[in-house]
């Protein structure tokens, strides 16, 4: 099979992770006779820069003419003082999941097991693993609600923003977290703040007609605060998180870092054609960029995604999840997920690619 991509590996650490995430979907394209056209697209802070807006048009169309978009990271303090709008994640990300639809991202965390110590948990909580995937709506909310702005002077300057979602928005993700569900452990857990917000007593209402049709699926409500620290209790308690944009912002990068590292969560954005943007949750990590030490995990397992929901290519995808699950769990592991005095020595972005790549060609 031949398919076209669009890579756009923007800012801080996006071009070093993805690097290596070519390099492992070279070793899987070998292995099961795929042909990808890869065309690299400028985004972000780098498009800033050489073409003046962070979502050139000949970006876009690059995307429109590709069967998925392998994203990086955007952003970084270069670019903060920026106008809002022409930053890199107000003026390319969130245009990008606006023009394509794409309406429902899956940001899937697990604890693997063998690697609980990893995790900041407290070892007795740690030691019963989790595995959580956080189905967050992505082009509605208050991230699109409009209007939003900026506006008055002194002591009366005001700025606002408008949540808002409509019945069809909220109807398609849970359709799409119920789904989910079913072949996972039947279990939802919609997360909401219905004890506020209008929003969220929609959410709730839609979310329960939704349930009706899913007999085989256990539904339950949790309040986003309550949600926050029920995951430090009892993360393993957790099937499906589905959650509304801001929400699942929130909760996506605290299971990250239960999982011990924000380098480690991948994500698939997708729309109802099947065409997806596929990225890691975290940023572009402008602390680490340029070291060579960030963790290419969360790049690695997106290719993955995109290969499994865009390309239709389950096989390629599994023999890459497998690849990493055995790296990390034989102790190839980045800095960051190293604690002081573990008898473990940091392995850089390269020879995490390494092992990974070894261990697709070496699999049957
Ligand atoms: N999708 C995106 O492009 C995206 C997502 C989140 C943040 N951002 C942007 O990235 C910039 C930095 O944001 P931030 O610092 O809040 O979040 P961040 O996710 O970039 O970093 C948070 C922490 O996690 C660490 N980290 C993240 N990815 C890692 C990896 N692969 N390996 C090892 N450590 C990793 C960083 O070093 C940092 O300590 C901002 O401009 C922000 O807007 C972009
Ligand atoms: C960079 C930012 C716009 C983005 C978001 O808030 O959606 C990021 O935090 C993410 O989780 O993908
Ligand atoms: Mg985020």
């Amino acid at each position: 099979m031949s398919y076209r991509v669009a890579v756009l590996a923007g800012d801080g650490i996006g071009p070093e992770v993805m690097t290596q995430a070519r390099r492992v979907l070279q070793a899987v394209e070998q292995k099961f006779n795929l042909v990808i056209d890869y065309q690299e697209y400028d985004v972000g802070g780098i498009a800033i820069d050489n073409h003046g807006t962070p979502l050139p048009n000949s970006t876009l169309r690059g995307c429109e003419q590709s069967d998925a978009i392998l994203f990086g990271s955007v952003g970084g303090p270069k670019w903060e003082n920026l106008p809002p709008e022409q930053q890199p994640e107000r003026g390319a990300l969130l245009p990008l999941r606006g023009h394509f639809e794409l309406f429902c991202n899956l940001r899937p965390a697990t604890l693997h097991p063998g690697l609980e110590a990893l995790s900041p948990l407290r070892a007795d909580i740690s030691e019963k693993g989790f595995d959580i995937l956080v189905v967050r709506e992505l082009t509605g909310g208050i991230y699109f609600g409009k209007p939003k702005g900026r506006e008055g002077s002194g002591d009366q300057e005001f700025a606002y923003d408008t949540m808002r979602y409509s019945r069809s928005e909220i109807e398609r993700i849970a359709r799409n977290a119920f789904i989910a569900a079913q072949s996972r452990r039947q279990k939802v857990t919609s997360v909401d703040k219905a004890n506020v917000l209008a929003c969220s007593v929609l959410w709730r209402e839609v979310v329960e007609q939704v349930a009706a049709e899913f007999s085989d699926v256990e539904l339950e409500h949790i309040y986003i605060d309550n949600a926050t620290m029920q995951l430090l209790k009892r993360p393993n308690e957790f099937d499906v998180m589905l959650c509304s944009n801001l929400f699942g912002d929130i909760i996506s990068d605290e299971c990250a870092m239960l999982t011990g590292s924000m380098g480690l969560l991948p994500s698939a954005s997708t729309n109802s054609k099947g065409f997806g943007l596929y990225e890691p949750a975290g940023g572009s990590a402008p602390d680490i960029a340029g070291k060579g030490v960030a963790n290419p995990v969360a790049q690695i397992l997106s290719a993955a995604m995109m290969l499994r929901y865009s390309l239709n290519q389950n096989a390629a995808a599994q023999c890459i999840e497998e690849a990493v699950a055995k790296a990390l769990s034989n102790g190839y592991l980045t800095g960051e997920l190293i604690s002081p005095g573990s008898e473990h020595t940091a392995k850089t972005t390269k020879q995490m690619g390494d092992i990974i790549v070894q261990y697709i060609n070496e699999s049957n």
